[in-house]
């Protein structure tokens, strides 16, 4: 069966005489787990961050993904410190979902989580581990079909994010969502992608596409 592909065309960026960009193509696979490695600096936040229209990328000729719903996942967690965790997840839901389905998810994801124990916290009561978590139910319950995560475990602890990747993976394997991971760890990406996209170069390139099944670290760091 063909794979469905989400393409990027056309994509260009430069800043002042640095050109990250130049007519950079890649296509992601829909419904799966891509994640994005490569060097410090070759662009992989930037390819994010015009993908879903947070940068502008210098062309017209450019189609962002903001009309397929975008939900995000950085490094910090960005939670509300005066709403408790399910405040903090109801508020980018602004009716989004009748009354009682909306519970259910609620219900069900911090279930998912770990985390339905601290459903009335407030952040500054939690550690940074579970609130990462709670961060990842509101992505997650947020009705999406691309979920962009930038280093979402850069500072979590390796003990917490091995759980939470843990957690992710599983939900993840149940959820129908094109997900776009980048991170600077193999390890991470080896854990948790369907398939791996490595990028270099300056102007940056895709210098392989790794498929989860014959996927190899040994392949990947010689890519890098
Ligand atoms: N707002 C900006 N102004 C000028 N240069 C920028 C800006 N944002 C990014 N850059 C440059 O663009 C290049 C790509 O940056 P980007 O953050 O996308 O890389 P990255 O691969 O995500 O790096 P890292 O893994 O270190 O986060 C770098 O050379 C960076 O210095």
């Amino acid at each position: 069966m063909e794979e469905i592909k989400l393409r990027i065309k056309n994509m260009n960026k430069k800043y002042n005489d640095n050109i990250i960009f130049d007519n950079f193509d890649i296509e992601f696979d829909v419904n799966k787990v891509n994640c994005i490695v490569g060097k410090s600096g070759c662009g992989k936040s930037t390819l994010l961050n015009i993908v879903s229209g947070i940068v502008k990328n210098d062309s017209e000729d450019f189609k962002t993904m903001e009309d397929l719903g975008i939900s995000y996942i950085f490094q910090e967690d960005r939670l509300i410190e005066w709403l408790n965790v399910e405040e903090n997840i109801k508020f980018v839901l602004d009716k989004k979902y009748k009354k009682e389905v909306l519970e259910r998810k609620l219900q069900d994801y911090l279930d998912l989580a770990g985390i339905i124990q601290y459903k009335k916290y407030y952040p500054q009561m939690l550690s940074g581990g579970i609130r990462q978590r709670v961060n990842i139910v509101r992505a997650l319950i947020y009705p999406s079909k691309v979920i962009i995560m930038d280093e979402p475990f850069k500072s979590i602890d390796i003990k917490n994010k091995n759980i939470i990747m843990e957690k992710l993976k599983y939900i993840l394997k149940k959820e129908v969502r094109t997900v776009l991971f980048v991170t600077h760890d193999i390890d991470e990406a080896l854990f948790i992608a369907d398939k791996i996209y490595v990028l270099g170069g300056s102007p940056v390139k895709v210098k392989g596409v790794l498929d989860n099944n014959s996927i190899d670290k040994n392949a990947i760091t010689d890519l890098i």
